[in-house]
């Protein structure tokens, strides 16, 4: 629930919302407040606005989290900007004045951090991109860890393209490969990081589209060719797939054993359906809350393998790409 408020703005567009301060936070009260939801849901990350925020009757978010056992975790990029003498790319901003801001919020409760930048396949991805990319988590890893939060790495590779899931996997091993090379480099301890992959899929609009049990297959291959076991957990961005899509994956990939905890940290596919029960409206929080123990549940479930998609609505089965999407 970490969403900058520019994206946050695109979530309350698309149920007829204002972008204001008040909406946010009427909305990430319904998430904060929802009773029981840290039996399938063990930290949530926040934007920097709610980590300081409280609700309608004055109590922290952050407390009204640890009530419920989640902990709370904070994003700390500061968003992309178009990365020069590249081909269109970006790269993420954020690391100057870093080490003070993560200070502040360990102090404010936070006890992980999350950055996410970005990997275009359609745009190259170029040497200088997936360099840079990989330089500036590494740089912010180091500096998490040195003020006592843990970091979430987040290199997305972006579901955009109508290239096949071969060209994903080899994209994506490049990445971690840069990635890891710095992490190590910037001394960052594996076994306190956690890290936070796209699945490996073809792009959205390859006709050549692959079932969960390939999906999986082709993920894990990926990880076990580039992570090293000492990094304890591995919880997906959704991307722009489906609820259901995302949690079938999911439970896909725990079917068989593992060195690491595969796990989700799923925005879009975890909201969903709840802002569209919510709609805003005070009359409906009680049925948006329901909606996100739902999904919270299913994607319980399927970091054990144990989800079925039967029952699942047709909105939980819509996708949520939208081509170009710029955060
Ligand atoms: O905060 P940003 O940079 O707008 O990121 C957008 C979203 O990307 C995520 O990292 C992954 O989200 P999705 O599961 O919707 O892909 C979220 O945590 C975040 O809200």
């Amino acid at each position: 629930m970490d969403e900058s408020n520019a994206t946050c703005g695109k979530r309350l567009a698309s149920i007829g919302l204002e972008n204001n301060e008040v909406n946010r936070q009427a909305y990430r009260q319904l998430l904060c407040t929802t009773p029981g939801l840290g039996q399938y849901i063990s930290g949530a990350i926040l934007f920097e606005e709610t980590l300081y925020q409280s609700t309608t009757d004055g109590k922290r978010f952050v407390d009204c989290l640890e009530e419920e056992d989640i902990v709370p975790g904070i994003k700390v990029d500061k968003g992309l900007v178009p990365l020069p003498g590249s081909n269109n790319e970006s790269w993420c901003q954020g690391l100057d004045g870093l080490a003070q801001r993560s200070a502040e919020y360990y102090k404010q409760g936070a006890r992980f951090a999350k950055w996410r930048t970005v990997i275009s396949i359609p745009n190259g991805p170029s040497e200088l991109a997936i360099q840079e990319a990989a330089w500036g988590l590494a740089r912010y890893a180091g500096i998490s860890q040195d003020n006592g939060l843990v970091p979430i790495v987040e290199p997305e590779v972006l579901l955009d393209g109508d290239h096949g899931i071969d060209r994903t996997l080899e994209v994506a091993e490049k990445v971690w490969n840069e990635v890891f090379y710095f992490l190590a480099k910037n001394n960052v301890i594996y076994e306190g990081i956690l890290l936070k992959p796209s699945m490996v899929t073809p792009g959205a609009e390859c006709k050549d589209k692959k079932p969960s049990e390939v999906i999986a297959e082709y993920t894990l291959r990926l990880l076990k060719r580039r992570v090293p076991p000492s990094v304890p957990g591995i919880m997906f961005l959704s991307g722009g797939q489906s609820e259901v899509e995302a949690t079938l994956n999911l439970n896909a990939m725990n079917q068989n054993p593992n060195p690491w905890h595969v796990s989700f940290s799923y925005a879009r596919a975890l909201q969903n359906s709840v802002l569209k029960t919510w709609q805003g409206r005070p009359e409906n929080v009680q049925e948006a809350k329901l909606a996100l123990l739902a999904r919270a549940k299913a994607n319980s479930l399927a970091q054990l393998g144990k989800y079925s998609a039967d029952g699942e609505s047709d909105e939980a089965k819509k996708g949520m790409f939208v081509k170009g999407y710029v955060y």
